[in-house]
């Protein structure tokens, strides 16, 4: 596909998107009824309907519209791309911009459209992050940095690094945590590097690895909301450490074997139903369901979707979670909240007010991690009794 070609085919996926279609559904229906385009294109097509979610308001606000083409238009511009060479209504190329789409709309002042966010967030952000907001907002915009974490119990980080650099793929070393490396070069032959199938590495977010590396030491831990596993792995990466995984969608779990299996792990899942046999747990830790707001610029669909009467069910969702956990926590044992939020309501509000609900418990430990070119923006508190 030629360059012009491809965004017309982000123009059809963005209309598509407008009727209500979900990002992935939308780019899944256009690969499919698309056999001609390479696995480049997709990419490429992927990247740009991608930085448009980054960048919507902007998007919007450049391009003079809300229509798949007026986005376009807008993204491009806010890349500072000519657009005259894309747009010449040549083989597939969209058609040449009209007299009205040639005039470029006045400086962004507004503050809702320099951060990209919804209007009623912005006041969160504001109180969550204080003078970072502005800081945090403009991180949101750009794409996420890729990361992978070496599998120590298989491998080391220097030698794993330099066999990802003799497969094409560089990295450099990720200050947030020892087995994180970020891909800076070749990182679309990862998945079929030999560091890969063998287990050497997963790909995981450099602040998610940390919030792993800072938990206490403990012979049982529990990933209590393991989605895909990927923190449950990374337990299991430690020495004599028997790791349970529970989510309340044991679906989400559905790839952990195979990835365990290729890690050469051993991971034991758990229905709810039989968390409490198999408590108590040295060490539990809760990656809360939450608004991955310290992670849309991996996922950017969700800063339009995500709605205020979501956060306020999430925070009940959250306290739940943490209070049936703490009873599943051995007597000197540490319980572990993670939220990739940057929102104080789903943070240090929720671990608080556990402390408060649970006059036996006390914090002793919290971080946050920035949204940046290390990782993700993430938050974990640690509680033990008192
Ligand atoms: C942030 S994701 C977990 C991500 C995962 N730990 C990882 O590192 O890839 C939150 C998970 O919590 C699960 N969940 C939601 N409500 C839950 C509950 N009440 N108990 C346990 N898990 C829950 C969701 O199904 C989801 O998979």
């Amino acid at each position: 596909m030629t360059p012009g070609a491809r965004i017309s085919a982000a123009i059809e996926i963005l209309n598509t998107m407008a009727d209500g279609v979900p990002a992935e559904q939308a780019l899944t229906r256009w690969a499919r009824g698309s056999r001609y385009a390479g696995s480049k294109d997709r990419a490429a097509v992927r990247d740009h309907v991608f930085d448009v979610l980054r960048q919507r308001r902007l998007a919007a606000h450049l391009g003079a519209g809300e229509t798949g083409r007026a986005l376009m238009i807008g993204v491009l511009r806010a890349q500072g791309v000519d657009l005259g060479p894309l747009f010449n209504g040549q083989g597939h190329a969209p058609l040449p911009l009209s007299e009205d789409e040639a005039t470029v709309a006045d400086a962004r002042s507004d503050p809702a459209v320099l951060w990209n966010l919804p209007d009623w967030i912005i006041p969160l952000f504001q109180a969550s992050l204080g003078a970072r907001a502005d800081t945090v907002a403009q991180a949101l915009q750009s794409r996420a940095p890729i990361s992978v974490r070496v599998n120590t119990a298989q491998a080391s980080v220097a030698n794993v690094a330099q066999a990802l650099a003799e497969a094409g793929i560089e990295t450099r070393a990720n200050d947030l945590c020892e087995t994180a490396l970020t891909v800076t070069a070749g990182e679309r032959k990862l998945r079929n590097s030999d560091s890969y199938l063998h287990g050497d590495v997963e790909l995981q977010d450099a602040a998610s690895q940390a919030v792993v590396a800072a938990l206490p030491a403990g012979t049982r831990m529990l990933d209590y909301c393991a989605g895909g596993g990927g923190k449950a792995l990374a337990m299991a990466a430690r020495r004599d450490v028997s790791v349970f995984a529970h989510d309340i969608d044991p679906r989400r779990m559905i790839d952990l074997p195979a990835r365990a299996e290729r890690a050469g792990a051993t991971v034991k899942q758990l229905e709810t139903d039989a968390l409490e046999g198999a408590a108590p747990y040295d060490v539990v830790l809760c990656d809360a369901p939450c608004s991955g707001s310290g992670s849309w610029r991996r996922s950017p669909e969700g800063k339009w979707t995500f709605t205020a009467s979501r956060l306020e069910e999430l925070t009940h969702i959250q306290d739940k979670i943490l209070d049936h956990a703490a009873t599943l926590t051995a007597e000197t044992g540490a319980l572990a909240y993670a939220t990739c939020s940057v929102l104080q309501s789903e943070n240090e509000d929720r671990a608080a007010a556990f402390v408060a609900r649970n006059s036996g418990w006390k914090q002793v430990f919290s971080q946050r991690f920035e949204v940046d070119s290390q990782g993700d923006g993430f938050f974990t508190a640690h509680f033990k009794r008192v």
